[in-house]
């Protein structure tokens, strides 16, 4: 939001984004830029701070006129000047926590470049961060002054060439690029010492701007970066408004803390104002708050933000990324403002079916309506709780080869966070691995997402996780042990010739499925048609979520069927409560087979379960090794019965 006071002229804040690889002088163009820069930024002394309301490290600013195009272009707004906010974020690993908060604000990212060594491993990842978030970039080719003067020009020529190469296949293709020395000499050289091309990035800045989308509608929300009191006023926390609006006695949130604080004022850039936008850097003043409790985070319209257990993202793996995206592997999770391990299970629509995708979701944020559209195909995914998902071992990537269309199929994550965060939904999502070794030169971001549904419960595996309904395919063969008769309980419902069929070298839980192979005698023994398995009378498969399909064949010697399974446990107990109850033939034939392979177990010294088959010492709690002992094992459920009835029969 412009000033609001009448005695100021009206400023258009316009963010920058400065990042690029450790070392490349991020902060020295900064410096470089910055004509207005905020205490906070290049003097750290705390005596500064206290002069008045100011900025946190790394936000600088300084004004210039307001160009050409946004006088034509700002409509109504009737803005006087243009100031340019510099974001410069810090290097190395906490470059994706800290940048990914800010890159939401970014209208603009400068990709600051050593021109003597090229992109390095973190240019990549900044210009991929860039590419998340970020609609324009101008490129920095920084310390020309390294480069001999005689061979200068060319080697600036060849690197533009190679950068305009790497940009080719991303949203900066044909992005400005522009060589400079921010600090001439480097750290040596004397404060006095003039940077080169300034002037000419500033020209250049200006004409890369546009009017920005800001809204000041929807609750608010803020992003914290600094927090600090002052004596006799209060305590102020400095930071950038992502969402919505903020004015003098609104009433704000602090969701990390469950607290709510009345606005005392607010400041931009040491300036009151009786409120604040969207996109703005501001310093709210509240009272009675220990600075001491917030360092980072954020601020909000109390009750707006959620904190999560767990979430459903869309998901779309960044190309550039080396390892594997398997289900169950842990991931840094960026979400909204915090970063946190989490537990990722893939999901995707099942084989042959494809979704209505909508590429116009009103609800997704986009900065500049003039800018290039991204690619942002899979983040629009809707996601339905109505529907069955496929469950996926790992990310499936698109065929390229194959002359498919070469995009990813439109796949979702749950991912099941280790501590609660708190964030809005629809965010962005990046999940990195952030422990992956920096010098590496591997890219450590890989993938991205948005945030479609929260989890907020912390029982949500029990309560609303079963809504979720993603199957696994699952391919059992079996030996046809026994053609029999149904059992007495099955007799009115099932044909007086169905045979039951008992299979062998089936673990529980398939044992369980092997219970849908009560069907009726085709005339002819293959192939059954598909519609008769699905509705079998012997599982009520709209309760216990058994499927059948596919189903191979028939013979007196071989079973060969593919099912597919909710991969929640309740499927399995509804299973099992049917094969508890109603099949006592199968039942039977399971427990003596339990029998005859513990006693297998056993005698054999060498078998590696046998120890869990050691007599106890305690002969008050039976003859074996306690079945509750909760080894990974013995959760199996052979090791539970097989010692059960060792057990009884000693
Ligand atoms: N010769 C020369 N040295 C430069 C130039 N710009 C920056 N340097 C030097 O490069 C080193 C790193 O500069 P910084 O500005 O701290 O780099 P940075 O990218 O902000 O570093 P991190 O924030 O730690 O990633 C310093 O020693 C600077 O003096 C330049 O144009 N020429």
């Amino acid at each position: 939001m412009a000033d609001s006071s009448n005695n100021h002229p009206k400023t258009l804040n316009f963010n920058v984004g400065v990042l690029g690889h450790v070392d490349s002088g991020k902060t020295s163009l900064a410096r470089a830029l910055s004509s207005t820069a905020s205490t906070a930024a290049f003097d750290k002394n705390p005596q500064s701070r206290e002069r008045g309301i100011t900025l946190d490290l790394g936000f600088s600013s300084f004004n210039v006129d307001l160009p050409e195009q946004l006088r034509e272009d700002s409509g109504g707004h009737g803005y006087d000047n243009l100031q340019f906010t510099l974001v410069d974020c810090p290097g190395h690993a906490s470059l994706i926590r800290t940048i990914i908060g800010g890159a939401q604000i970014i209208d603009l990212m400068m990709l600051v470049v050593d021109v003597v060594k090229g992109v390095q491993t973190q240019t990549a990842e900044c210009l991929l961060i860039g590419e998340l978030t970020c609609p324009r970039m101008v490129v920095i080719l920084n310390k020309t002054d390294l480069l001999p003067p005689n061979k200068r020009q060319t080697a600036i020529d060849k690197m533009t060439k190679r950068l305009h190469k790497t940009l080719e296949n991303t949203r900066f293709k044909d992005c400005p690029v522009i060589a400079l020395a921010a600090k001439p000499g480097g750290p040596e050289a004397p404060e006095t010492e003039e940077p080169h091309g300034v002037p000419e990035l500033i020209e250049l800045l200006k004409s890369q701007t546009y009017l920005p989308h800001r809204d000041p509608g929807g609750a608010l929300l803020m992003a914290v970066d600094h927090c600090f009191s002052i004596r006799g006023q209060g305590t102020v926390m400095t930071g950038t408004i992502l969402q919505g609006a903020l004015a003098v006695n609104d009433t704000v949130e602090i969701p990390a803390l469950k607290v709510t604080k009345k606005v005392k004022s607010v400041q931009m850039f040491r300036r009151p104002v009786a409120g604040a936008m969207q996109g703005d850097r501001v310093g709210v003043c509240v009272t009675q708050f220990d600075p001491k409790l917030l360092e980072r985070g954020v601020v909000c319209t109390p009750g707006s933000l959620h904190t999560l257990h767990a979430a459903l993202i869309s998901i779309r793996k960044i190309g550039y990324f080396k390892g594997s995206l398997a289900t169950r592997a842990k991931f840094h999770i960026t979400v909204g403002h915090e970063t946190v391990m989490a537990r990722v299970t893939f999901f995707g629509l099942p084989p042959g079916e494809t979704h209505q995708t909508s590429t116009t979701d009103p609800q997704l944020p986009t900065s500049d309506p003039h800018a290039p559209e991204p690619d942002l195909r899979p983040l629009d995914t809707p996601f339905s709780f109505d529907r069955e998902y496929f469950h996926q071992d790992e990310y499936v990537i698109g065929q390229r080869e194959a002359g498919g269309a070469g995009q990813d199929p439109e796949q979702w994550a749950l991912l099941e966070f280790e501590r609660p965060v708190t964030c809005p939904i629809l965010c962005l999502v990046i999940g990195s691995k952030l422990d992956t070794d920096i010098h590496a030169n591997a890219c450590r971001l890989a993938f991205q997402g948005r945030l479609l549904e929260g989890f907020e419960e912390k029982s949500y595996s029990e309560t609303t996780l079963p809504r979720l309904r993603i199957y696994k395919t699952k391919h059992k063969e079996g030996q046809v042990e026994r053609v029999s008769g149904p059992p007495a309980t099955h007799r009115h419902i099932l044909h007086p010739l169905t045979p039951l069929i008992v299979c062998t070298h089936t673990p529980p839980i398939s044992l369980c499925a092997w219970l849908s192979v009560l069907v009726p005698l085709p005339p002819s023994l293959t192939p059954f048609p598909l519609s008769f398995l699905s509705s079998g009378p012997c599982l009520d498969v709209s309760h216990c979520w058994w499927h059948w399909r596919d189903f191979q064949g028939l013979s007196s010697h071989c079973v060969c069927a593919h099912t597919h399974t909710h991969t929640h446990t309740e499927g399995s107990e509804v299973c099992t409560t049917h094969h508890r109850g109603k099949l006592p033939a199968l039942q039977d034939t399971y427990t003596t087979r339990c029998h005859r392979k513990s006693k297998k177990i056993i005698k054999d010294n060498n078998h590696p379960s046998h120890c869990l088959f050691t007599p106890l010492s305690s002969r008050r709690r039976g003859q074996y090794r306690c079945i509750k002992a909760g080894t990974e094992r013995l959760k199996n459920s052979f090791y539970l019965k097989a010692i059960r009835l060792i057990n009884s029969h000693h």
